[in-house]
């Protein structure tokens, strides 16, 4: 669990500088502040220095939990921690003038307390007074110290606190808290929220999960009415309610434009986003209530690679073999056979920044594939490979659902939906507008064929248009979609045209029309896609107003 070890590095970090304030005093010896060192002095500083240490590390490491991105905290932390250094030291400059006039106590940051204090022991060393250091006088560094360890352990309790309540206070604050705000101030009607689709196969599946019990549903993945709005002003609804059950040796496909909510799904589902209303279940096990079984359940391909640019191929996948717990002894041979699936050995032993984008992919769906995981989520996996490289990761997509792991799968490719997907929903807006294996998408919503016709070169255009006037008569109902360099090609509707008929009128149109060849196919599911992603299309789940 990576949030654990993160929380390791921390108190690795925090023991190491809390230990070692070495550097400082090689700083002190060499600008001629020796003071500080000789006599002993040194043990002060290295004090004060440690409580430093104590102090910042877990107020950083607290302000850290408002980014969700690490490049964003790391530079606004930094931006701000100079800032909170330099602007103490002009607040203290003035307050000190402004304190010797009232004599009151100063302002209170980690910045200010460290140089004040440093400040303090030089002059204390520097010249002969008459109280003990550490007292809690003005002239002395008593109460910098205290301020310094209390703040410490306040915030380092509160760091616990976090770490242990986190997912809970978060799911209490987006669940019960903003929600409730967001239907009051929105006023969003309940239909919209409610999952309600006109949409047969989608309300059938929403009627079966909600009518049954989880047990009776046998499912690995159990979607129910999930909702997800990103509470920003305006607030974006993301998601809006879904529900499917997803069984065992399940390739399960989500597919949408872009912006329709597939990623903020999978989010969800991996624990990375809270769900703001609805629930899931993996094995049972509830991602609201249960989110590290869940975490320990799936494996994950983000769409951006989560890689380490300075590991290798070989190193990264050892270090992720160690974090699921496959035996030490066995971890080589583990390794060695995931590249081979992948077709990654010439990549081994590369540093991952050297990579190609299509070999980042292969290493990111390795990792999601490997350890015991019972659900895979493969968010668009194949963005950027060459097509060798695309059908060997499919051949291995397929062989991991064999073993019994269920694939959750985004793609923009529906070629790659069609290879891979025994069941798949199309999203649009954050709803489901169908949903179905995908031989079924296209019985039901292909009520059309393809038609291509290649003339040959010689043809005339009066002989073109001959053909044109023909197949609208022969056809009717048909359309032109599109007529290029002597090859046309007809959406014609499968209604009184069965595929006897179609083949028996071309056949006999080849010899009259001068065609070189002609070839008639069901409609693809890229059709289907279009037909419901396309705003303009009154089947689709587009809606006028959104919120
Ligand atoms: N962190 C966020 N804050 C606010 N809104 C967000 C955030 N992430 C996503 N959204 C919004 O939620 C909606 C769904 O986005 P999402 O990334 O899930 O779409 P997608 O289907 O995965 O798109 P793509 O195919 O481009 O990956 C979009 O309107 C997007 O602008």
């Amino acid at each position: 669990n990576l949030h654990s070890l993160y929380s390791w590095s921390f108190l690795l970090i925090h023991a190491i500088c809390f230990v070692f304030p070495f550097p400082s005093q090689v700083v002190f010896l060499y600008t001629d502040v020796d003071i500080l060192l000789e006599k002993y002095h040194f043990l002060d500083t290295m004090f004060i220095l440690m409580l430093f240490g104590w102090s910042i590390i877990p107020f950083i490491y607290l302000l850290s939990f408002w980014y969700n991105n690490s490049t964003n905290a790391y530079i606004k932390i930094f931006v701000f921690n100079h800032c909170l250094g330099f602007i103490s030291i002009i607040v203290d400059a003035v307050v000190t003038v402004d304190l010797s006039l009232r004599g009151r106590q100063g302002p209170f940051s980690h910045a200010w307390l460290t140089s004040h204090s440093v400040n303090i022991l030089l002059v204390f060393f520097s010249s002969v007074i008459d109280i003990p250091i550490y007292s809690m006088d003005q002239k002395a560094i008593g109460r910098h110290v205290t301020a310094m360890a209390a703040t410490g352990l306040i915030y380092f309790i509160l760091i616990i606190l976090l770490e242990t309540t986190s997912w809970n206070l978060k799911i209490f604050i987006y669940r019960y808290v903003l929600f409730g705000i967001y239907r009051i101030f929105y006023k969003v009607s309940s239909r919209e929220l409610s999952g309600y689709s006109e949409e047969e196969d989608v309300q059938n599946e929403r009627e079966t999960i909600l009518n049954h019990p989880w047990r009776s549903l046998n499912s690995t993945v159990l979607i129910k009415e999930l909702i997800k709005i990103y509470f920003k002003i305006p607030p974006t609804l993301a998601v809006r309610n879904i529900s499917v059950a997803i069984q065992k040796e399940e390739c399960f496909g989500l597919l949408g434009l872009n912006g329709a909510g597939k990623t903020t799904t999978f989010k969800i589902l991996t624990g990375e986003e809270i769900a703001t209303s609805g629930d899931v279940f993996i094995e049972g096990y509830s991602i609201t209530r249960n989110i590290l079984k869940v975490r320990s359940k799936v494996g994950y391909c983000p769409q951006f690679d989560a890689l380490l640019d300075y590991m290798t191929s070989r190193e990264i996948l050892t270090m992720y073999a160690r974090v699921w717990g496959i035996p030490e002894n066995s971890i080589r041979a583990y390794v060695d056979n995931l590249l081979k699936m992948l077709y990654l050995k010439p990549q081994a032993d590369k540093f991952i920044y050297t990579l190609s984008g299509g070999n980042k992919r292969r290493l990111s769906t390795a990792i999601a594939i490997m350890g015991n995981s019972t659900v895979v989520f493969l968010d668009e996996p194949s963005t950027g490979m060459d097509p060798l490289a695309r059908r060997m990761l499919w051949n291995t997509v397929i062989k991991t659902r064999e073993s019994g792991k269920v694939i959750i799968i985004t793609s923009h490719s529906m070629e790659e939906c069609e290879a891979l997907c025994t069941r798949l929903a199309i999203m649009v807006q954050g709803k489901f507008v169908c949903l179905g294996s995908p031989q079924h998408l296209k019985n039901k919503f292909g009520n059309i064929y393809t038609m291509t016709i290649k003339f040959k070169t010689d043809t005339d255009d009066n002989t073109v248009q001959d053909l044109k006037d023909f197949i609208a008569k022969v056809f009717p109902g048909s359309n032109l979609k599109q007529e290029n360099q002597g090859i046309l090609n007809y959406y014609i509707p499968s209604k009184n045209n069965s595929w006897g008929k179609v083949f028996g009128i071309l056949e006999k149109a080849k010899e009259d029309y001068n065609l070189e060849d002609y070839s008639i196919s069901q409609i693809t599911l890229e059709q289907v896609f279009l037909t419901f992603a396309n705003p303009d299309n009154p089947r689709s789940g587009y809606e006028k107003a959104v919120p």
